[in-house]
Formats: C-alpha cells, sequence, structure tokens
C-alpha cells in the first residue's frame, strides 16, 4: 500500500530508462513480515499533530518558520544554520499557497530546469541546472524505497558483492541529551535503486554545493531534501557529500571505491557505508 500525497506536488522529470520507476514520494519497501517493518509502516501512516494556527503568512510559525524569500521576492529559500526542517502540514489552518504561507516548499516538488546528463568526471549519469541557483534553495528530495536497518544492510551486499552502483542513502539525525550528549535519535535509510525521483542521480562529492537536510511535513519520517549549500551558476553539476559533510546529517553509501569528484580537498574515496 502507498501513502497518499495529501498535497499538490509537481513533478515533471522522468527517468528515461524502463527499469526504474519514477515516484513522486517515498514508498515503503515490500512487507518482510518483519518487526522491523511493523514499526516503520506504522511510522510511514502517522501524521504530525503538531499543527499551526497561522492567521498570517507563517513568518512566525510554530514550525520556525525555515525560509525567507530572495531579495527578488521570487524564491523561497532556507533561512540561515537549519539543522532540520518542519514545514506546515495538512492540519495546519494557514493557506497551502508559495503565496501565502512561507513555510512550504519541498512539498510543492522539485525545482525546474535541472537535467540529468552524462557526466564526464563521474563517468556515469549526474544532474546539473540549466540555470543560477542560489544559495539555499531548494533542489529536489531525494526519493525512493524506505528501508529497514536490515533490508537496507541485505541489499547493501548485493551492491557490494555485484559491483552495483549504489543508491541506497542513509540518514541519521542527532539530538542533543541534557547532559549535552549527542545521540542518534532516528535513522531514515532511502533506496531509489529500482524506484525514485531525479534525486537518485545526484553524484557525491568532497567540496559539495548541495547538502541534504531532514525535512518533515505530515510524516514523522523525514524526507531528504537537497538543497543548494552556496551559489551554483548554470551548468554546473550538483552534488552533495554522501558522508553528511562536516557538520551536515550522517549518512552513506556502500564499500570504500575511488572517489572521482577531482575537489582540492578530495579524500581520495567516496565515505564508507556504516548501516
Ligand atoms: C546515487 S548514484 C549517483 C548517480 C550515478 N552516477 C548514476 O549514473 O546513476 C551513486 C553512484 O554513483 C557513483 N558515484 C557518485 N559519486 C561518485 C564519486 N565521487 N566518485 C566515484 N563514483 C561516484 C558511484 O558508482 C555510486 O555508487
Amino acid at each position: 500500500m502507498q501513502a497518499q500525497i495529501h498535497y499538490e506536488l509537481e513533478d515533471s522529470y522522468e527517468h528515461g530508462d524502463d527499469s526504474v520507476e519514477y515516484i513522486l514520494e517515498n514508498a515503503l519497501m515490500p512487507n518482510d513480515d518483519s518487526i522491523e517493518f511493523r514499526h516503520l509502516l506504522e511510522e510511514y501512516h502517522s501524521q504530525l499533530t503538531f499543527s499551526c494556527d497561522c492567521k498570517n503568512d507563517c513568518t512566525s510559525c510554530c514550525h520556525g518558520a525555515s525560509y525567507k524569500y530572495n531579495d527578488q521576492k521570487k524564491e523561497l529559500i532556507l533561512q540561515e544554520q537549519q539543522p532540520a526542517i518542519i514545514e506546515c502540514n495538512d492540519l495546519c489552518t494557514c493557506r497551502r499557497q508559495p503565496n501565502l504561507c512561507k513555510n512550504r516548499r519541498v512539498q510543492y516538488g522539485p525545482r525546474k530546469q535541472l537535467e540529468v546528463f552524462d557526466s564526464r568526471r563521474y563517468n556515469s549519469k549526474g544532474v546539473r541546472t540549466n540555470v543560477d541557483i542560489l544559495k539555499g534553495s531548494f533542489i529536489c528530495e531525494y526519493v525512493g524505497e524506505l528501508l529497514t536497518i536490515t533490508e537496507a544492510r541485505r541489499r547493501l551486499e548485493n551492491v557490494d558483492r555485484d559491483k552495483l552502483m549504489n543508491y541506497i542513502l542513509c540518514l541519521r539525525e542527532f539530538s542533543k541529551a541534557k547532559d549535552l550528549s549527542v545521540n542518534p535519535s532516528q535513522t531514515t535509510i532511502v533506496d531509489p535503486t529500482c524506484r525514485g525521483n531525479i534525486g537518485r542521480y545526484l553524484n557525491h562529492s568532497c567540496n559539495p554545493n548541495c547538502e541534504i537536510l531532514a525535512v518533515r511535513i505530515n510524516s514523522p519520517i523525514p524526507k531528504i531534501g537537497i538543497f543548494a549549500k552556496r551559489d551554483i551558476v548554470a551548468l554546473e553539476e550538483l552534488c552533495f557529500h554522501y558522508g553528511g559533510g562536516e557538520d551536515g546529517p550522517q549518512e552513506s553509501f556502500s564499500k570504500r571505491i575511488m572517489c572521482r569528484c577531482a575537489s582540492l580537498n578530495c579524500s581520495g574515496f567516496m565515505p564508507n557505508s556504516i548501516i
């Protein structure tokens, strides 16, 4: 069973490859009758009840007002220093329209003018932009099948054994306890190998122009939002750090492979996978 999209999400990209299904939002992995799966299923069908009753445009919304308009007032971009984003949801009384609520962006779908292309640097597919992009702009979500940890480990074994490209992304969120110790609070694993969106084509860079952030809308399971980490010029390839970067949330792909990013600070290898 796939969850309903409650809001209108615009996404006209496609894979151009019949072996991969284009899906607009995360779908559950097949039921393997495990307790872990049942827990994931329960979360998947839960609704966040934390809603706002803003009468204005949500600039001082209880969700934290993560976005602001750029100087030309054309696009909502991230406010500085956002470790996690909670957008307004279906239970909020604010109006679901870009010019009426400023706390909704990811739920409207990927930005336009992205292109999947054959990246010479990575010797495989990549994503580039056909226009300039401002720092803090939303690129797209990293959409795929939601996996349990056990299923992710099983699939990663196959990836390593058969030396396949690895699309499994594990987002780890951390919380600070009263004694200031930092503890893992939630792990979200997304696999767009067979079912996913345009986000599956972004490559890794040790000096990336994009970053990933946890974004919650209706569900307690976060979406993995990809945002511009700096201003980006037209035709630049879009990349993010598969290991979360220095201070981003931790996520990882599979075993050690040589990194092709060619940045000055390249570590030589792609981030290791520890799920
Ligand atoms: C999420 S996919 C990215 C899209 C992929 N290039 C494609 O053609 O579908 C991740 C895979 O791309 C390749 N890749 C991504 N970043 C890389 C890098 N910095 N160096 C080498 N290979 C990379 C690896 O094969 C990796 O398993």
